[in-house]
């Protein structure tokens, strides 16, 4: 049943952020992992694998931090620390005018190795129907340094074969299921499809995408992407042939997710000493 009022709680390792409505969303402290949103009316609108694997793994699904670095594109772990880092706390939190809180991850000598300064992260509901996410990276070095990222979101779906994407044609992609080319990185194509269908496996980096991309599910129900100072999109699904390499993901579920990254990546973003870098993304339902 909806509380009057709206809420923000920490209960067993998680922030619980509730609207008046009966919205909802949790973020674990273990990575600042949002692993639920659910707008008003309480259907679920990220995938979490019912095989997921406790920490010090990050969690298959919900919204995982790449941080600071994607994928293999970097000297540290795959997809960066800030994921799997225990080391997140709750900066603020307020109720009004929406339920939202700041997670805070401060340098330290383990960091340090990987990034020079702290990271933000702010999660909001900013609507009954809507989830915005926003990154906050800080150099507290005295050298420039240089980062890639992604929030690699997992929408959950019925049936990915169904899903289409809206807003990538005519932007260049790296097609990082296919071999790499001579030059050794993975060949670049330009997107035509007006909506993009995923077949097979699809581990793909479309590079300066528009502001707004729109998830149609297969059903009647649509997610506005709007993003804002991420420049790049990843759109991966393992697909039915891979599934099984990933003993994190329960049998089947290949199908019923679809990771729509807003990221950096192609060109890393290169932080002046004492500076921030702020990039966000907001889901609504359309
Ligand atoms: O298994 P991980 O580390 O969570 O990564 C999952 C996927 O993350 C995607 O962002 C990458 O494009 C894929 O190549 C990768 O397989």
């Amino acid at each position: 049943m909806a509380s009057a009022t709206s809420s923000v709680i920490v209960d067993s390792g998680a922030v619980v952020l509730r609207r008046a409505s009966g919205a909802t969303c949790e973020v674990t402290l273990f990575g600042a992992h949002v692993r639920s949103w659910k707008p008003t009316g309480g259907a679920e609108q990220l995938f979490v694998s019912s095989a997921s694997q406790p920490p010090p793994k990050a969690l298959r699904g919900g919204v995982p931090i790449c941080f600071p670095q994607f994928a293999d594109r970097g000297p540290g772990g795959k997809h960066g620390f800030a994921r799997t880092s225990s080391k997140w706390a709750v900066l603020a939190s307020a109720t009004e005018p929406s339920p939202t809180v700041t997670l805070e991850l401060r340098a330290d000598d383990e960091t340090r190795v990987s990034w020079p300064g702290r990271l933000l992260y702010h999660v909001t509901l900013s609507s009954d129907t809507a989830l915005s996410l926003a990154m906050q990276v800080v150099n507290e070095g005295e050298e420039p340094a240089e980062f890639t990222t992604a929030l690699h979101t997992y929408f959950k779906v019925d049936d990915v074969t169904a899903v289409r994407i809206e807003g990538l044609a005519g932007v260049a992609y790296e097609d990082c299921a296919v071999p790499k080319g001579a030059d050794g990185k993975p060949p670049r194509t330009v997107e035509e499809a007006e909506h993009v269908a995923l077949v097979g496996e699809v581990d793909r980096v479309y590079v300066g995408t528009p502001a707004q991309l729109m998830l149609h599910d297969g059903s009647t129900r649509r997610i506005a992407i709007n993003a804002m100072g991420f420049k790049d999109t990843v759109l991966w699904n393992i697909g039915a042939d891979k599934a099984t390499s990933l003993a994190d993901l329960g049998a089947g579920e290949w199908q019923q997710y679809v990771c729509i990254e807003s990221a950096l990546i192609d060109k890393p973003v290169k932080l002046e000493p004492h500076m921030s870098w702020t990039a966000g993304v907001s889901y609504a339902l359309a």
